[in-house]
């Protein structure tokens, strides 16, 4: 049980994902990019492993702070690893960040279900095998038959439908689109889609991240007209006062906050100050699975719900062992990307979606990624 080891494998893999200068994806030419799988191996030979970008496990992160928490130590104190992480947060000068404590955390539970032949969300407490996905479409773009108006999106949102979704999550448009942020053509996305998938389909908007609380006004009434059943993210998120304020005019629930730090603390504010009417959470925003099950229950504890953040096997496993969340993140999609075809350097999908709309959670034990642990070998830069 006690850990030995601590190894990052850097690899490289091929992706038709690239990220704009806000850091938003969009479809592209297939090109390389590098990932890391970090992996934590105990004394009896047992390993877990994650995935994340390779400057979240840089060396200088996992020799400094990772190692000198976890070797020597019993693999099944997730608890105390991750807080003994997260106190260390603060004296890091910003160099550990939550990231870097999800993809730990995620590793040890993986860890843990490996070694016991579980998967993870059966060690937390299953609640479900199986949960509705909505598809999370990528923000909009000015590729020719691609996003490029709200068009688009309602012709992309009847292929949806076909595929099976019951839900469908519209991010629009975003610098450095050139004409955007514009409410305007927001709602004008909103109401193509809403008119392309007919009533019985649930519709959700997340939006440009920094309108003003008037804009994101105007938004969310237009939203209202449309039977929307939320409104994420139309603001920035270090105002909660602007998140009460907005939550307070409107009658559609305002989810969040994703993006904002302060993990499963911070969350508890937003939900005494009543900013939000939905919370959010995700592995990677607060730092692992741990954290996420604790903003799960302290939402479920007001009678609210919890919506995850984010695809990928993590995320699915907390879905699975919570009542509080109606959907599971599938995405982001694109009409040029086929999210089907899975990653290189994973066997078989983390989140196979069936045709009426229904993620399965993989059996396997752990996360349950099927690993291709031959290509990242084959592959690997570091
Ligand atoms: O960069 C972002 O805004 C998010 O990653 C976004 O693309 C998507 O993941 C999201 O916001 N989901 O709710
Ligand atoms: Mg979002």
């Amino acid at each position: 049980m006690i850990i030995t080891d601590v190894q990052v494998r850097v690899f490289n893999h091929k992706t038709r994902r690239h990220s704009d200068s806000a850091g938003h994806a969009h479809p592209g030419p297939e090109h390389t990019v590098q990932q890391a799988m970090l992996t934590i191996r105990t004394e009896d030979g047992h390993e877990g492993h994650s995935f994340t970008a390779p400057e979240v496990a840089r060396p200088h992160v996992i020799e400094k702070f990772v190692k000198k928490v976890l070797i020597g130590q019993d693999h099944r104190d997730r608890e105390r690893l991750w807080q003994d992480l997260a106190h260390w947060q603060r004296g890091s000068a910003a160099q550990l960040t939550d990231r870097t404590l999800a993809v730990v955390d995620c590793a040890l539970w993986d860890l843990a279900g490996r070694t016991l032949n579980q998967p993870v969300y059966k060690l937390i407490g299953g609640y479900r095998d199986k949960v509705l996905a909505y598809g999370s479409i990528m923000c909009g773009d000015e590729i020719e038959g691609g996003l490029a108006t709200p068009e688009d999106y309602g012709r992309f949102a009847e292929k949806l439908v076909a595929r099976g979704y019951k839900g469908i999550k519209l991010h629009t448009w975003m610098p450095p689109v050139s004409w955007a942020p514009d409410v305007r053509m927001d709602i004008k996305a909103c109401a193509a889609v809403r008119e392309a998938v007919g009533p019985n389909i649930s519709l959700m908007l997340d939006a440009f991240h920094w309108y003003t609380r008037t804009e994101a006004l105007e938004l969310g009434r237009g939203l209202e007209k449309l039977g929307f059943d939320w409104i994420e993210e139309p603001m920035d998120e270090q105002s909660m006062s602007s998140y009460k304020w907005l939550s307070d005019q409107l009658d559609i629930p305002v989810v969040g906050p994703e993006s904002a730090a302060g993990k499963h603390w911070h969350r508890a504010e937003w939900l005494k100050s009543e900013a939000c009417d939905i919370l959010r959470t995700g592995v990677n925003d607060v730092g692992g699975i741990t954290p996420a099950l604790k903003t799960m229950h302290l939402a479920e504890s007001f009678g609210v719900q919890c919506e995850v953040h984010g695809n990928t096997a993590m995320n699915l496993h907390v879905v699975a062992a919570t009542k509080n969340c109606r959907w599971y993140e599938r995405g982001l999609l694109h009409p040029f990307l086929e999210y089907d075809d899975g990653f290189d350097y994973l066997n078989s999908l983390s989140d196979p979606m069936d045709s009426d709309g229904y993620v399965h959670v993989p059996d396997r034990p752990g996360l349950g990624e099927d690993i291709n642990f031959d290509h990242i070998e084959n592959n690997r830069v570091a």
